[in-house]
């Protein structure tokens, strides 16, 4: 396979990385896009990759490069900047930064570019289970979905919790945001990509409840939630692993993607 890759941070490099070892998936070629400036820095840690590698700069020579599946993984403004041209192109984009969905333009602009290319957006489960299941259960009639979110203090840094709460002198837990998933996207853009997704899958960005909470105790991200349903009841706690590359974003996450990438290539998709 030829693997379009969006952005080059903590998930992209520990990608290729899981992409260098024994028994994974397919992946021959890669096409990496950075940003203005950044192409240098990338091929030097792309140099040693066992994958043919190639770095780029604009959209336009990604779609050019003519890659199999694109992977965004930069961001929002990865999403804003780059995703429209690669569905018109007719290239499948999964999405990581799932959380760029709740502005309804950017929704509308990636449907309507998807629907001229021929091509799909796939959202990945990323750090969340149970998705399956949230996503089949919709269909079945009034579908009520609460989410907590709970992080060590560190990986609300840099995030408006910053100005809520002291994290440094943080000694118990703190619910710092209670709000709809539209919300909490838009105001945590690399933390409520979880929220996001359950509200997609699920009952909506407006009707899907979400409560984001700084604990010194969590003994890492903390994703649980709370589904009923005419057909089923579902309450899942998750305990991810922090990614050591940032602490906002669990390992569980690039293993999703992984499992994207072993789904288009093997003969059986699970
Ligand atoms: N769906 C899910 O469950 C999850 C989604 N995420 C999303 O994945 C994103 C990436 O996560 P990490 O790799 O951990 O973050 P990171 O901050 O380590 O890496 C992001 C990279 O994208 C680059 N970038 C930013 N804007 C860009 C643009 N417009 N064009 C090209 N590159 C750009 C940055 O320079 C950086 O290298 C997060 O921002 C978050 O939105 C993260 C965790 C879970
Ligand atoms: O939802 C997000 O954006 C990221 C997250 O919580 C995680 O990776 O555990």
């Amino acid at each position: 396979m030829h693997l379009g890759l969006i952005g080059y941070g903590n998930i992209a490099a520990t990608l290729m990385g899981f992409l260098a070892a024994p028994g994974a998936p397919a992946v021959t070629r890669v096409t990496l896009l950075v940003r203005p400036g950044r192409a240098e820095a990338a091929r030097a840690a792309l140099a040693d990759h066992p994958a043919e590698t190639s770095v780029v700069e604009e959209a336009a020579a990604l779609v050019a490069a003519g890659p199999d599946l694109v992977v965004e993984a930069a961001g929002h403004s990865g999403v804003r900047d780059f995703v429209p041209a690669c569905l018109e192109a007719g290239r499948d984009v999964v999405v990581v930064s799932v959380g760029a969905l709740a502005d309804d333009e950017l929704h509308a602009r990636l449907d309507a570019a998807a629907r001229a290319g021929g091509a799909r957006v796939i959202l990945p489960a990323g750090a969340v289970g149970g998705i399956d299941l949230v996503s089949a259960l919709s269909a079945s009639g009034e579908v009520a979905l609460t989410y907590r979110g709970t992080k060590p203090p560190a990986a609300w840094a840099g995030t408006p919790a910053d100005e809520m709460l002291d994290l440094a002198g943080l000694c118990e837990p703190a619910t710092f945001f209670t709000g709809s998933a539209r919300e909490a996207a838009a105001r945590f853009p690399k933390n409520a990509n979880v929220a996001a997704t359950l509200a997609l899958a699920g009952p909506g960005l407006d009707a899907t409840r979400v409560e984001l909470v700084a604990d010194p105790a969590a003994p890492g991200n903390l994703h649980g939630y709370e589904l009923s349903s005419p057909a089923a009841r579902l309450r899942v706690e998750i305990e991810n692993l922090p990614s050591a590359g940032n602490a906002k974003t669990s390992v569980a996450t690039i293993y999703s993607v992984l499992r994207e990438i072993r789904n288009r290539i093997g003969p059986m998709v699970i």
